[in-house]
């Protein structure tokens, strides 16, 4: 299969340049509408798709993110590849804010998001024990090195549901007695829906503040958090340049990890038992195997 590379922007990064033939094109889903139009080009021989999660302007609030929409619309365009890159907090002294984090475990706590493509009528159950793919997050340390940033190539996610920051005695916990290593309240379910519609996920976290469990920092506010972001906006779009060159254009074959082929055993509804007005929005997602 031929790499085709999307990329999710988080908040500070609503476009990226340097793609030939740019082109915002609207792209509907039976999921309902993505969180914007999405930008379409080449970059060298590499098609890429580039979709602002909030939208231009900053629109949705990470609950009301079009998750599915943002997969689906993805996939149904032809991406293989997707790297998230999102802005996050950090609960370990090393990973200083400016420093990107290759995301490659989550803690979901989120609570109020549609978080599967399937359901009542088509039942499927995928692994998402290593929800990312350790190729893509490889090929995004390497691009962020060659950018120049200081990159720690493995770290968990806790998906905290928002809009507000996390109180201390939360911030604590999650450090302390979960083990997380950053925060943000994004990337989940976007990596299960990634998972489901069988495709390789990469998560850069860059970070941006240290939550407000720090005693050293004060608690985190969103202007220092805007700050950090458009210091690092530069680096994260270098970073997404540098991807097709490491990704290669030609085609890959299947990917060793697995990802691709997801729902292969997941589906248990048995093909007479299933809704056909669901099993036709799962074209896009899961047409390989319905
Ligand atoms: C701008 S502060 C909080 C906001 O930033 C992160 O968004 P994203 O993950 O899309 O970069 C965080 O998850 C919150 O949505
Ligand atoms: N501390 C934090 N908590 C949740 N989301 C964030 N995004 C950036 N910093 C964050």
């Amino acid at each position: 299969m031929t790499s085709y590379l999307g990329v999710i922007g988080g908040s500070g990064l609503y476009q990226i340049d340097g793609l030939q033939h740019p082109e915002w094109v609207t792209v509907d889903t039976p999921w309902g509408a993505p969180s914007d139009q999405i930008l379409t080009g080449m970059l060298g021989d590499t098609y890429m798709a580039f979709l602002p999660r909030h939208g231009r302007g900053h629109v949705h609030s990470p609950s009301t993110v079009p998750y599915r929409a943002n997969i689906d619309a993805l996939k149904r365009i032809g991406a293989t590849d997707i790297v998230s890159v999102s802005a996050c907090g950090s609960f370990r002294e090393d990973m200083a804010p400016g420093d990107f984090v290759i995301v490659d475990q989550f803690i979901d706590r989120t609570f109020a998001r549609e978080k599967s493509f399937f359901g009542q009528g088509c039942v499927a159950h995928v692994s998402v024990a290593h929800p990312t793919c350790p190729r893509l997050g490889a090929a995004c340390a390497e691009a962020a090195r060659a950018a120049g940033v200081t990159v720690h190539d493995s770290g968990t996610y806790l998906a905290m549901e928002g809009p507000q920051f996390s109180t201390l005695a939360e911030s604590k916990m999650y450090r302390d007695s979960w083990g997380a290593d950053v925060i943000g309240m994004t990337n989940m379910p976007e990596a299960k829906l990634a998972r489901e519609a069988e495709l390789c996920y990469a998560s850069v976290a860059m970070i941006t503040d240290y939550d407000s469990w720090h005693p050293d920092h004060g608690e985190v506010d969103v202007t220092q958090i805007i700050a950090t972001l458009l210091g690092n906006a530069g680096k994260a779009r270098d970073m997404v340049a540098r991807l097709p060159a490491l990704l290669g254009s030609e085609d890959r074959g299947p990917c060793q990890h697995g990802c691709d082929r997801a729902l292969e055993h997941a589906i248990l509804t048995a093909p007479d038992a299933r809704d056909p007005a669901l099993v036709a929005r799962l074209d896009a997602v899961a047409g390989r195997v319905l």
